[in-house]
């Protein structure tokens, strides 16, 4: 069985890879895309991605693959505590002032871009399509005067110096993410929270569309922990909604759905599945 993740070797979602199940061979994947195109050509048997972080939002490349693309089933959500550390090559250390330039992913950048301007004249950032991917770079070209920003593991491992274990701007910082099957319902397993996501599809300009979405949850008491709107990529002002529930007692939820499709609401439901809070330390 294989399982695809967001590599190289060294990201926060290969933690998850490696946490997930220990009979999968870990397959790295150079991006989102990539590691979601793998499992939907079915090249592989799960994916795990990044989905939302606590401070930067939804990971948009993630949410909006899954809504265009064939049937998804999320197996299971983990949320991991994510500690940013700042990375350099040990040439660099005592020329700090040096540096001029950060390569690492997008959201890693802007969780620390507050330490990155209190600690460094202005730098060049060069988006990476993840933390391991820069840290990678950073590693192998010592002649430039580069920071890698991501897990101080993934850094030592590669020989850099850890400058700052904890760089980024909120003491909290979480991101969730899910591990994905293609065509096969989840094994729901016994956890702290299930949870279900549904993505929905509005008939044109349907009025009161909010209402007509929430409306069926709210009178059933349903807990919904997150809705968000995603353009749908035809036109300005079209969109479609992603809706994460908690499951308390599916029947009411399977109503509710039913409502939806009942208001020619198209429904496109992602499962059931363990949602794992990780805490490194307890
Ligand atoms: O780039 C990584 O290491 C990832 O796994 C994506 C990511 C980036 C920033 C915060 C959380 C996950």
């Amino acid at each position: 069985m294989k399982l695809a993740y967001l590599g190289p070797e060294g990201s926060f979602t290969s933690e998850i890879a490696s946490l997930y199940d220990q009979s999968y061979q870990l397959i790295p994947s150079f991006s989102i895309y990539d590691c979601l195109e793998k499992l939907n050509k079915e090249e592989v048997d799960l994916a795990v991605v990044p989905i939302e972080n606590s401070i930067e939002g939804s990971v948009n490349q993630a949410i909006d693959y899954l809504y265009h693309h064939s049937v998804f089933h999320i197996q299971a959500e983990f949320i991991l505590p994510i500690k940013q550390a700042m990375l350099v090559h040990p040439n660099w250390v005592k020329k700090l002032e040096h540096i001029e330039g950060v390569r690492t992913h997008p959201q890693a950048f802007s969780q620390v871009h507050d330490y990155l301007t209190s600690h460094f004249r202005a730098l060049t950032f060069t988006p990476t399509t993840s933390t391991s991917e820069g840290i990678k770079y950073v590693s192998e070209h010592p002649e430039q005067a580069l920071l890698g920003v991501g897990l101080k593991q993934t850094g030592e491992n590669l020989g850099l110096v850890c400058l700052e274990e904890d760089a980024q701007k909120t003491p909290s910082n979480e991101t969730r993410f899910w591990v994905i099957s293609k065509n096969k319902e989840a094994k729901v397993q016994l956890s702290k929270t299930i949870r279900q996501t549904i993505m929905l599809t509005l008939p044109e300009d349907q009025a009161g569309a909010l209402h007509r979405i929430l409306s069926p949850f709210a009178w059933r008491d349903i807990n919904l922990t997150k809705i968000e709107s995603r353009p749908l990529q035809t036109e300005l002002g079209n969109y479609y909604f992603v809706l994460d529930i908690l499951v308390e007692d599916a029947k009411w939820i399977e109503q509710a759905i039913a409502e939806l499709l009942y208001h020619k609401i198209e429904v496109k439901n992602l499962g059931i599945y363990s949602a794992y809070r990780l805490n490194f330390d307890e």
